[in-house]
Formats: structure tokens, C-alpha cells, sequence
């Protein structure tokens, strides 16, 4: 962008970013020197068991709502239309099944870190894979946080770009590593009010001067910006209802069921009652999310498609053209600039501070603590904290390396997630669903699932013959850079030709990622199993199985039921209590389970002899 048409900010507007930072970093610090002042791992890693569900509900969506979905969801609605709202049906049993499934197994146990359950359940092999697996997947995803509002600011605004990342990067690494997970909730809460606030003065403003809401909608409606239902089957189409609707489940359950940053905010509170809540409290507010960065695309649309102002833009990513737009619009009102930057780097800052805080705290329970049972609590704490700011300088190393991955940011991510979130899904489903199966089918299976992630992901970035819809005709961008033209050629000769066989195996609609990753898990886990010899239910650790086929055949009358073992006695006064198992890793398991747990308490027997599993709300 030539420096004539950058936006230039007022110093209010640096004013507002610096005391973001300044708050975040003062929270942090208020919780070290609060509280237990951060001595022991339960207080660093899990905030001592004792959140609240307000606090915990904000902070899952802060987790997993950065500078990402802020810039790239309205960039995804000005160029595709509203097809990605449907995302927001996703949501529903994207939430449910961990709210009922994941959480009461997870909680019950007793964790500290979710992959404790895969040695629980299979074997420390399956524990270290999937802890492995998780850590790649959240050190790429970082990188991609920490790049993308740098990048877009820069690329606008003339923002000092790698000095951005560095600064955001330290007070991220500063607040997590001094003040623990209590510091990364109660931040998150600050971030995600910042984050609503930006984006919503960004609509108001953005329809006032797009001449209200009724023009915004006939501009909108006049560039086929609403999408209908669009029910095609075809599994290539990039965005569709069952793609989003359906695949997108997949995607939320290898995030708010299995992932560590939100099954460590389900360990930190105060009971499995709490935890359940929050999952449910994170419904409404993570569509709000959704609906105002739509609405922002919305509104962009209508600013620039109707008018000319599109050939302004010289930039060929539609990322830096959302900040172009709100730089456009707050232009003129000193401090609205500042709070949006203070919005994208709230997002970026409650995320990459919840992915530095779980990657401390599986790199603590999973692969040191269990190499090294006599390290003293002390000695624990100091190394997690010394993890926390080492993985802070490994994300900006991946900040660097999202600067030549090219493509909308949005689809990264999601790509990420679906790849490597998929697969640690499968391995989850394998063994709360199948009681036979076994670890080496668990490894194998993990294994398989990545593969054919990667097969189809990376197939598809080779080929580019993943279809992109493209602009409507009513808005035609001058783009400047030659590649992108011929991407758009190529593009159309892809959609003129339909591919066949490998090359439509490619063009898998990305948002298929996680599921098809996770169905690859279980079916090789399952065959695996079987050929290796299945694992008799009396050897599976009690309580690490979800009795899905008693939930699903609970319409059957009792006597089928007993057939099929999922026969309902009663179970004992000792068995109701949660399993008190052997590897806590030297981590206490925390105060004695409640009376209101146990009253909860999850049967510690498999399938057939199960008893309540409601988790009443
Ligand atoms: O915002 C990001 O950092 C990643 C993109 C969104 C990730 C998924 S999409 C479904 C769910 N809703 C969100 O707001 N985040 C997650
Ligand atoms: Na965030």
C-alpha cells in the first residue's frame, strides 16, 4: 500500500492499544502475587479447581475466537456470501456432546491434562502420541494468530509488523508465565468484552455510513451476498449446509470436547456441574460472535461492492482488505481505530495465551512429570512456567512460517484443526465408544487418521483444485498481483473441468477435514483391534467409557437391552465413587470428590452395568 493512503492513527488510538496491554499484563501480575501466588502446578495449570462458570464460559470462547475469525470471517462473507453462517448450526451439538459426553467422562477422572485419559483408557504409548499430535497442532495454530493481525495491521496501516508480534508476543509470554491458567481466564473475560466492543463499533459506525441498515440490506441483497440453504450433497463444495452444519460438528468437538486449552478450563472448575454450564453459556455468546463478524462482512460489502471504491484496494488478500475497510470507516473518529486494534489483539492475546498455557501444561503432565515422579512441586511449577515463555519465542518462530503459507487465514486455521484435530477426536471416540478397542489399534489408528489428513490436505494445496467460488459479478477487483489472476484462471478451468478420481479426492471440501480424519481413526482403530486381539471389558480402566450403546438403545425395552449387555443394575455404594486412579501424576487429585459428585458420580463400571449418566444440568 503506498504510504500516501495509509491510515495513520491518532495518538488516542496508540493510547487505548497500550493500556490493553497494560491490563493484560496487570492482571497477570495481580495473580502472582494473589492466591496461592502461583507455587503449585494445581494453581498454575488448573487455577486450583476452583473457576467459576462465567469466568470459564468466556474464556472457552476467547480460547478459540482470535484475530482469525475477526478479520477472517467478514472476509469470508464479502467474497463467498453468508454461506459460513451455517457454521452456527454446528454449534449445537457442537456443544451438547461435550457438555454430556466429554465432560463427564473427562471431569470424573480427575485429570490434569485431557491425554491422561488416553493412558487411562489404552496406554502411555497412545498418551505421548496424542499429546504429540496436540502440540504440533497448537504451535502451527499459534503462529497463524500471533501473524495475522500484525500482518493485516501492516499491511493498511504501516504498523511496525515484526515489532507488533515481538511486543504482543512478550506481554503474552509475561502475563501467562507469571500469573497461570487464573490469569488467563480472567484475561480472556477483559479480551473477549475488548473483542465484542471493537467489532461492534465497527458495524454501528460501518451502517451509518452506509447509509443505514435498510440501504445496507438492498446493496447486500442487489450483490447476492444472502446465501440460501444450500443443500448440494457434493462433498467438494467448499461451503454448503451439510459442510458446514454437519463437518463443522467434527470441527467443534475436536475443539470444546478434546482439546487440551478447553478440557484444562472444564478441570478448573469448581464442579462437573460447573463445567457442564459453561459449556452451555458458551452457546449464545459464540453465536454473537459469529453473527457480528458476519454482519461486519455484511456491512463491508455493502460500503464497497456497490460503489467503486473497490479499485482502491491494490492488495490481493481479502484479509488486509477487512482492515482497510475498518480504517476506512473509524477514520476521523479518534480512538475508534484504536479500540478495533485493541480488538484484534485480544483475540490474537486470549488465544495464543490459552495455547501457551495448555502446551505448558501437557508438556509438564505428559511427557516430564512421568519421566521424572520425584520432581519436587516447586521445581515442577518453575519448569512449567520456563515451558510457558519457551513455547512464547517458538510461536514467533511460526508467526515467520504463516508468512509463507499464503491463503486466507481463516482457512488455515480451520485446515489445522481439521488435519490434526480430527485424528486426536478419533482417538478420543475410540476409546470412550469401543470398549474392545485396544492401543495398538489406538496408535495405528491415530496414525492412519493424520495420514490421510495430510494425504488430502496437503493433496490440495498442491493441486489448488479445491473449488472457490467466485465473485459475483457485480464486484470486480482490480487485483494487481498477475498470480492471483492466473490463480483465478486456473481456478475456472478447474470448475469447467469437474476432476475425477485423486484430483476429487482433493478437492474434498476442507470443512470434511476433521470428520473424515476422525472416521479413519476409529474404523482402522476398530480393525486393528480385532486382528491384534480386542481389549476384554473387564481389563478397561473403569470409567474411561461412555456407555453410547445404552444412551442410544435406551428406547430398546430392558430385556433387548440386557441382550446387548447394557443391562441398568444399580451399581454399589463403592463402585459410584470416581475411580481414584493410580497416576496422578504427583499432582494431588485435588480435594476428595464432593458429596454432589458423588451423587453425580459416573458409573465406574463399562457399558453393562451402568446406572444415571445424567449430568443434570
Ligand atoms: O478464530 C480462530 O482463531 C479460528 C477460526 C475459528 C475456529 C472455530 S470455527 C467454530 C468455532 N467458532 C469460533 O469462533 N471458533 C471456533
Ligand atoms: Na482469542
Amino acid at each position: 500500500m503506498d504510504p500516501s493512503r495509509q491510515k495513520h492513527f491518532s495518538v488516542v488510538d496508540y493510547v487505548i492499544f497500550a493500556v490493553l496491554l497494560a491490563a493484560s499484563a496487570g492482571i497477570g501480575l495481580y495473580y502472582a502475587l494473589s492466591g496461592g501466588r502461583q507455587r503449585t502446578t494445581q494453581e498454575f495449570l488448573l487455577a486450583d479447581r476452583s473457576m467459576r462458570c462465567l469466568p470459564v464460559s468466556l474464556s472457552l470462547i476467547a480460547s478459540f475466537q482470535s484475530a482469525v475469525a475477526i478479520i477472517g470471517v467478514p472476509a469470508e462473507i464479502y467474497t463467498h456470501g453468508t454461506q459460513y453462517w451455517f457454521m452456527g448450526c454446528a454449534y449445537v451439538l457442537g456443544l451438547l456432546i461435550p457438555a454430556h459426553v466429554f465432560i463427564p467422562v473427562l471431569y470424573r477422572l480427575r485429570l490434569s491434562s485431557a491425554y491422561q485419559y488416553l493412558e487411562l483408557r489404552f496406554s502411555k504409548a497412545v498418551r505421548v502420541c496424542g499429546t504429540l499430535t496436540f502440540i504440533f497442532q497448537m504451535v502451527v495454530y499459534m503462529g497463524v494468530c500471533v501473524y495475522t493481525p500484525a500482518f493485516a495491521l501492516n499491511a493498511v496501516t504501516g504498523f511496525e509488523l515484526w515489532g507488533t508480534v515481538l511486543v504482543t508476543g512478550l506481554v503474552c509470554t509475561l502475563y501467562t508465565t507469571v500469573g497461570g491458567l487464573k490469569a488467563v481466564i480472567w484475561t480472556d473475560v477483559f479480551q473477549t468484552a475488548v473483542m465484542f466492543a471493537g467489532q461492534l463499533a465497527v458495524i454501528v459506525v460501518g451502517v451509518q455510513r452506509a447509509g443505514g441498515v435498510s440501504e445496507v440490506w438492498r446493496k447486500v441483497l442487489e450483490g447476492n451476498r444472502i446465501s440460501g440453504l444450500d443443500l448440494n450433497p457434493d462433498p467438494t463444495e467448499r461451503h454448503t449446509f451439510w459442510t458446514l452444519g454437519v463437518g463443522g460438528v467434527f470441527l467443534m468437538l475436536s475443539l470444546y470436547g478434546v482439546n487440551q486449552a478447553q478440557v484444562q478450563r472444564y478441570l478448573s472448575s469448581r464442579t462437573e456441574r460447573d463445567a457442564v454450564r459453561s459449556c452451555y453459556m458458551v452457546f449464545p455468546s459464540l453465536q454473537l460472535a459469529l453473527a457480528l463478524s458476519c454482519i461486519m462482512g455484511l456491512v463491508m460489502f455493502a460500503q464497497y461492492c456497490g460503489e467503486d471504491h473497490a479499485d482502491k484496494l491494490k492488495s490481493s488478500s481479502r484479509d488486509a482488505m477487512v482492515i482497510y475497510f475498518v480504517m476506512d470507516m473509524l477514520q476521523g473518529l479518534p480512538g475508534l481505530p484504536g479500540l478495533f486494534v485493541a480488538c484484534l489483539f485480544s483475540a490474537a492475546l486470549s488465544t495464543i495465551s490459552s495455547a501457551f498455557n495448555s502446551l505448558a501444561t501437557v508438556t509438564m503432565e505428559d511427557l516430564i512429570k512421568p519421566q521424572f515422579p520425584s520432581m519436587s512441586e516447586a521445581r515442577a511449577t518453575l519448569v512449567s512456567k520456563a515451558l510457558a515463555s519457551s513455547y512464547g519465542l517458538l510461536c514467533l518462530a511460526m508467526a515467520y512460517l504463516t508468512h509463507l503459507m499464503g491463503d486466507s487465514v481463516l482457512q488455515v486455521a480451520l485446515k489445522i484443526f481439521g488435519m490434526v484435530g480430527g485424528p486426536i477426536l478419533g482417538v478420543f471416540c475410540l476409546g470412550m465408544f469401543f470398549p474392545c478397542a485396544n492401543s495398538t489399534g489406538a496408535v495405528t489408528g491415530l496414525g492412519a487418521g493424520l495420514l490421510m489428513a495430510f494425504w488430502v490436505g496437503i493433496g490440495s494445496i498442491v493441486t489448488r483444485s479445491s473449488k472457490t467460488e467466485l465473485l459475483a459479478p457485480s464486484c470486480h477487483f482490480v487485483l494487481e498481483s498477475e498470480n492471483t489472476t492466473s490463480a483465478l484462471q486456473t481456478t475456472f478451468r478447474n470448475i469447467t473441468s469437474r476432476p475425477s478420481g485423486l484430483r476429487r479426492f482433493y478437492s474434498l471440501s476442507y470443512m470434511w477435514y476433521s470428520g473424515f480424519s476422525c472416521f479413519t481413526v476409529i474404523l482402522t482403530g476398530l480393525i486393528i483391534s480385532f486382528l491384534t486381539g480386542p481389549m476384554k471389558e473387564e481389563d478397561v480402566t473403569p470409567g474411561t467409557i461412555y456407555p453410547l450403546g445404552e444412551k442410544l438403545l435406551c428406547f430398546l425395552p430392558e430385556c433387548v437391552q440386557k441382550k446387548l449387555c447394557c443391562v441398568t443394575q444399580p451399581l454399589s455404594e463403592e463402585e459410584r465413587l470416581p475411580p481414584q486412579h493410580k497416576d496422578c501424576n504427583g499432582l494431588s487429585c485435588g480435594h476428595p470428590p464432593s458429596s454432589q459428585e458423588e451423587t453425580e458420580g459416573l458409573s465406574s463400571q463399562p457399558c453393562c452395568h451402568n446406572v444415571e449418566q445424567e449430568t443434570a444440568v
